[in-house]
């Protein structure tokens, strides 16, 4: 049976839940501002209140696979064990791993993130095109079997991301615009969603390339790298009902009380949505 893709799962989930994807990023300073041991005990117990909080009701949860790697396989046993529960409960997993490697290596990391098969299985996944777009071949023909999709580097949120990525590439486009342009046509004709997204900083003010790809854009920095809500608009212009907006440690500080998480979360829907629909 052909899957649903991706971008149709998503674009149902943004409709119904609300567009905001929430980053789980254990965070030794989080676990010890939670009580927590900095140890994969504390690990499991954040995980597990942030999926219990938040899986029934936002659209997208995004581990940042880093924090867990940290604590070796055992932390990959939590990562593994919340990616399932997430999914049971709901929410599309988004795995923050931006994998990016040789053609052949990319395969492997396809096998691990995008093959039903996989004890980390996500419905997409974060991947780095500076090896160059066609590297990420492997992924992308993965991810349309299994019905998952591909989030690909753009523009980054981080300050030091532009000296590389708005670089001139050799026919004149930027890097990111480059990129960009490739995901426009992985997506064309895909409805109502393509399953091949772009990431694009909420840090950035106008972003300055066309974002006209026919996917979703997802938008870091929102919270605690300073972006707002309100700066949406600026940054995406008319492709801002693509934006999946993403906040990690502007809602993980108002753990552990699940209340307190689920407050935040909502509160941060109800600011993207006035946002989107006030431009
Ligand atoms: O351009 C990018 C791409 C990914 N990220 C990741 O998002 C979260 C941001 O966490 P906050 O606590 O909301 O700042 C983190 O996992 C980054 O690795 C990004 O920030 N920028």
């Amino acid at each position: 049976m052909i899957p649903e893709p991706f971008g149709a799962r998503l674009r149902h989930a943004m409709d119904t839940r609300g567009p905001l994807c929430v980053g789980i990023d254990p965070h030794a300073s989080l676990l010890t501002a939670w009580g927590l041991n900095d140890d994969v005990a504390g690990l499991e117990h954040f995980t597990r209140t942030v999926v219990e909080a938040l899986a029934d009701r936002v659209a997208v949860l995004k581990p940042q696979s880093a924090f867990f790697e940290r604590f070796g396989s055992r932390g990959i046993a939590v990562l593994e064990k919340a990616v399932e529960e997430a999914r049971a409960a709901g929410a599309l997993v988004l795995m923050d791993a931006k994998r990016g490697d040789i053609g052949s290596t990319m395969g492997a990391y396809a096998a691990t993130y995008l093959d039903k098969d996989s004890p980390l299985f996500s419905d997409a996944v974060t991947v780095s095109p500076y090896l160059g777009f066609g590297s990420l071949r492997p992924a992308l023909d993965a991810a349309v079997l299994s019905g998952a999709g591909v989030f690909v580097l753009a523009l980054t949120s981080n300050p030091e991301g532009a000296e590389v990525q708005r670089a001139t590439a050799t026919d004149g486009r930027s890097l990111a615009q480059l990129m960009l342009d490739h995901m426009a046509a992985e997506n064309e004709g895909a409805t109502p969603l393509g399953s091949v997204g772009a990431v694009v900083g909420a840090t950035l003010g106008d972003a300055g390339v066309n974002l006209a790809i026919n996917g979703p854009l997802l938008a870091p920095g929102i919270g605690a790298q300073g972006a707002t809500p309100a700066d949406l608009p600026g940054v995406f212009g008319d492709a801002v009902g693509n934006v999946v907006p993403s906040v990690s440690r502007g809602v993980l500080s108002r753990g552990p009380d699940v209340a307190g998480l689920r407050a935040a979360a909502e509160r941060l829907t109800d600011e993207v949505r006035a946002a989107v629909a006030g431009r």
